[in-house]
């Protein structure tokens, strides 16, 4: 960091950053709301976040935009939390991007890429962007993840944001931590920092995009894994056993598909933290429980719908995502719990599987980047 480069990576006293938000579901509402709040305080930063909304009309009949606008809350996807009233919500997907300089992304996963599209040539040339988004999309030549969709499509930096984060507790403001992991620009990944920090949401950042982005992808994998053992009511020891296991192999996975990615990143907010909190409360777990209580007659599609009204899972296309990694690789073997977790969320196996398959699970490390039994 030069010396003149202010705390926010801000070298130009005239210059103002300008945030706009793509996302309107849970955490994005309250990632609005949490950035809403700290751009009144910051002088670098224009007062105004801007939230894209992906418009629907509401039972009462009415835009949700035009009523985000009116209450200052979003009445579906985070009922009874203000979001301030320098949060405007904005239906039209340019225009919310078209001034902003930095860029947040925090919609589902399996949204983005048509996003992205939408938006190429749009945005600001010296934008930077973060993305919020846990998931990744599977090309041919292997996993993309959406840090580097975004990046490519757009032509602009991206840094991650991930950690332990139920978007509930923090909208209540409750203390919680979170990892930026950025490329290279120390300074940008500063500005982030400042830019997400209150004294309830303490933000670290390390340099390991990939490490910090897969740790939040990967762990809704092992999330459905534990709402399995949990709707089998098969106790904490297993659950906790299921939890390492699958943090194993979000480690072996994310160093294979990655080489630079440091062991350290897994003891940051983003990995075990994340993995505990989203295996005790998430999204994922509960529907997975649901879902091994039906004894996997009830889809996931289902449950998903029934359950968590408009809010979607990523855990099960990621599950799937991965598998098809795996096996183009030949690799399921040494992924037992990734692999169970989408046999059984397609329901070629029974909840049941997800301890069998132990009988016969290889032990594996890592040597020089590539899996080994020991
Ligand atoms: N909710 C949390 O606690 C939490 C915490 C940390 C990270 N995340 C991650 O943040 C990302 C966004 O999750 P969320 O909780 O904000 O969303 P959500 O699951 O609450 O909401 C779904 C959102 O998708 C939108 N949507 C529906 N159809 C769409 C379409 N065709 N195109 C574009 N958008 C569409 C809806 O309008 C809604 O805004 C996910 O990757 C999630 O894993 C969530
Ligand atoms: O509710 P989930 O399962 O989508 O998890 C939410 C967050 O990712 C927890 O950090």
């Amino acid at each position: 960091m030069s010396p003149t480069t202010a705390i926010d990576g801000n070298s130009n006293p005239n210059k103002k950053f300008k945030v706009t938000v793509v996302g309107s579901g849970n955490w994005g509402s309250v990632a609005a709301k949490l950035l809403g709040s700290n751009t009144l305080k910051l002088s670098s930063f224009h007062d105004e976040v801007r939230m894209w909304v992906f418009e629907e009309t509401l039972p009462s009949g009415e835009k949700l935009t035009d009523v985000i606008n009116r209450d200052n809350e979003n009445v579906k996807y985070l009922p009874g939390i203000k979001l301030g009233r320098n949060v405007v919500a904005d239906p039209d997907l340019v225009n919310a991007v078209k001034d902003a300089n930095m860029l947040v992304f925090v919609t589902p996963h399996q949204f983005m890429e048509g996003i992205c599209k939408k938006l190429v040539g749009k945005v600001r040339s010296d934008a930077e962007a973060i993305s919020l988004i846990k998931g990744m999309e599977v090309k041919m030549e292997g996993p993309c993840m959406i840090s580097s969709l975004i990046s490519e499509l757009l032509g602009i930096n991206c840094c991650v944001l991930m950690g332990a984060n139920i978007a509930n507790e923090i909208a209540k403001e409750m203390f919680s931590e979170a990892t930026v992991g950025y490329r290279e620009h120390r300074e940008v990944a500063e500005r982030w920092v400042n830019l997400f920090s209150t004294t309830y949401f303490i933000v670290s950042a390390v340099e390991d995009v990939e490490g910090v982005e897969l740790c939040g992808t990967l762990k809704n994998v092992v999330a459905l894994a534990a709402g399995f053992v949990d709707g089998l009511d098969m106790g904490n020891n297993t659950k906790a056993a299921i939890m390492r296991i699958g943090l194993r192999e979000m480690r072996v996975f994310s160093k294979l598909m990655f080489s630079s990615v440091k062991d350290n990143t897994f003891f940051e907010s983003c990995g075990v933290a994340d993995l505990i909190t989203t295996c005790l409360g998430g999204r994922n777990r509960k529907v997975a429980d649901a879902f091994a209580r039906n004894g996997g007659k009830r889809s996931f599609d289902e449950l998903e719908a029934e359950m968590l009204q408009g809010q979607k899972l990523q855990g099960v296309s990621t599950a799937k995502e991965v598998y098809e990694v795996l096996s183009k690789r030949g690799w399921q073997e040494l992924f037992p719990l990734f692999t169970t977790v989408h046999e059984i969320s397609i329901g070629r196996l029974p909840p049941s599987a997800i301890v069998e398959y132990s009988e016969h699970t290889p032990n594996f490390s890592l040597v020089e980047g590539s899996a080994q039994y020991y």
